[in-house]
């Protein structure tokens, strides 16, 4: 398995462009299934997740050509309605795909996802409005049984705004006979994304960006061509280890609105943020200001993809900050590594208590999960001395050429 190496204490410094958000592309070549032909996507990023989903859709029998950030899919002869555990198992979002399978086959069936590193992920509110769409489901040796006749326009009031049930609901609303109307939908960037997607593939969808997102079905939709979303999660990240190693970056593209709740404590811990047309410029202040109230909420709320990263960012501060985390139950896991690098850090119950230190030592760590890996580059690149950082897999699900793009950027960071 690979590793990166990082020698610590290279400030940040240029310019970088980055591909669209990991988040938006997923749904979206979910949505793809939806209509029997072909779409052209571009802004994709290389990542490991993206190229799970396009194995999963080669298996089913698709076409799938991938390069230089465009994926054209024609999803015209796919004939297999089964997703095996190994590709969920690879890749536990690939639930996403089941309300676009729902629409368009009468029986399908997929791996069940189970947990991960962050918590346990049910997918109970994807069960039951599907459920109440007209999809009878059995859950059984770890697979998920559906099986539908025609599906219907139903109101589904989501006890929470999940980002995954409201994207399912989404994808098999659009199949359906009448209008289904969510309440209480998730507000992300990704889903307004998912709407523009479908919308330009012929749907009927008004809403999504609110909490109530209504859906007409259509009897057909047709091919389509379109482009992701900026990542704003990827922004944050990069503004955040430029910030971490006093350093002066711009990234190119982005959407402010989308980044708002990030760059509102970027500003706290004292970074000074300009928008120079589509672009951010970060430049990291000589003292870290310690910030006492990060809480992860929903969209438009501190987002807890951020979580990790920023939390490694406070590590170095100059007095102590709390970090709340409300979505996942178990999202701290990496602070154990952090504290390897001597870091001082306290999980009491749902919240992080970061004691900053004066500077942080390179170590051996272990990334378990996707932010928390990238929350140890972020420590490493202000380390003193080196750090080998293994478990990168996990950075390569939703980060593409991370080494690269920070090379760039003039950090010491090979991949081994
Ligand atoms: C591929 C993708 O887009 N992933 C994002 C998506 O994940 P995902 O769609 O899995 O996140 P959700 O918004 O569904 O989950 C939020 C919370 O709701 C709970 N829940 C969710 C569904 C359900 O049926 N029952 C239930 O209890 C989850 O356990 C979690 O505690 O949104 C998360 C929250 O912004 C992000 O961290 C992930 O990066
Ligand atoms: C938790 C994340 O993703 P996923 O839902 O794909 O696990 C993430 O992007 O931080």
């Amino acid at each position: 398995m690979d590793k990166f190496i990082v020698h610590g204490g290279n400030k940040l410094k240029g310019e970088i462009n980055l591909k669209g958000a990991k988040n938006a592309v997923l749904p979206i070549v979910a949505a793809t299934i939806l209509n029997e032909g072909e779409s052209i996507i571009h802004n994709v990023p290389n990542i490991a997740d993206v190229n799970v989903m396009i194995d999963i859709l080669r298996h089913v029998g698709c076409f799938v050509k991938f390069e230089d950030g465009t994926l054209i899919i024609d999803t015209k002869n796919m004939h297999i309605s089964e997703i095996p555990e190994d590709f969920v198992r690879r890749m536990r979002s690939s639930i996403i795909l089941l309300g676009a399978m729902v629409g368009r086959f009468e029986h399908t069936k997929i791996s069940y996802p189970g947990g991960c590193e962050i918590g346990l992920r049910p997918i109970d509110l994807h069960l039951k409005s599907l459920s109440s769409m007209g999809v009878r489901i059995q859950e059984r040796h770890g697979y998920i049984n559906c099986k539908r006749e025609t599906l219907k326009g139903v109101e589904i009031q989501l006890d929470f705004p999940s980002v995954g049930a409201t994207e399912n609901i989404m994808l098999a609303g659009v199949r359906c006979k009448g209008i289904t109307k969510i309440y209480n939908a998730a507000k992300e960037p990704e889903i307004i994304d998912l709407q523009n997607f479908l919308n330009c593939m012929g749907a009927k969808i008004k809403g999504a960006g609110t909490s109530y997102i209504e859906i007409e079905g259509v009897s057909k939709l047709h091919n389509v061509e379109y482009s992701i979303i900026p990542d704003r999660i990827a922004i944050g990240t990069y503004l955040t280890a430029a910030a971490i190693t006093k350093g002066e970056v711009t990234i190119n593209n982005v959407v402010p609105e989308h980044i708002q709740s990030i760059v509102s404590k970027l500003k706290e811990v004292g970074c000074d943020i300009r928008y120079i047309g589509n672009s951010i410029k970060l430049i990291a202040p000589k003292v870290l200001n310690p910030i006492e109230n990060i809480r992860t909420l929903p969209y438009p709320g501190f987002p807890t993809d951020m979580q990790a990263q920023i939390t490694a960012l406070m590590t170095l501060s100059s007095g102590t900050s709390l970090i709340e985390e409300n979505i996942f139950e178990n999202r701290f896991k990496y602070c154990n590594e952090l504290m390897r690098m001597g870091a001082n850090i306290t999980i009491c119950g749902k919240t992080a208590i970061v004691k900053g230190v004066e500077s942080l030592t390179g170590a051996k760590v272990n990334s378990e999960d996707l932010r928390g890996g990238a929350a140890l580059v972020i420590a490493a690149l202000s380390a003193n001395g080196y750090s080998e950082i293994y478990g990168i897999q996990h950075i390569d699900r939703g980060y593409e050429n991370m080494e690269k793009v920070l090379s760039s950027l003039g950090a010491n960071i090979v991949r081994a």
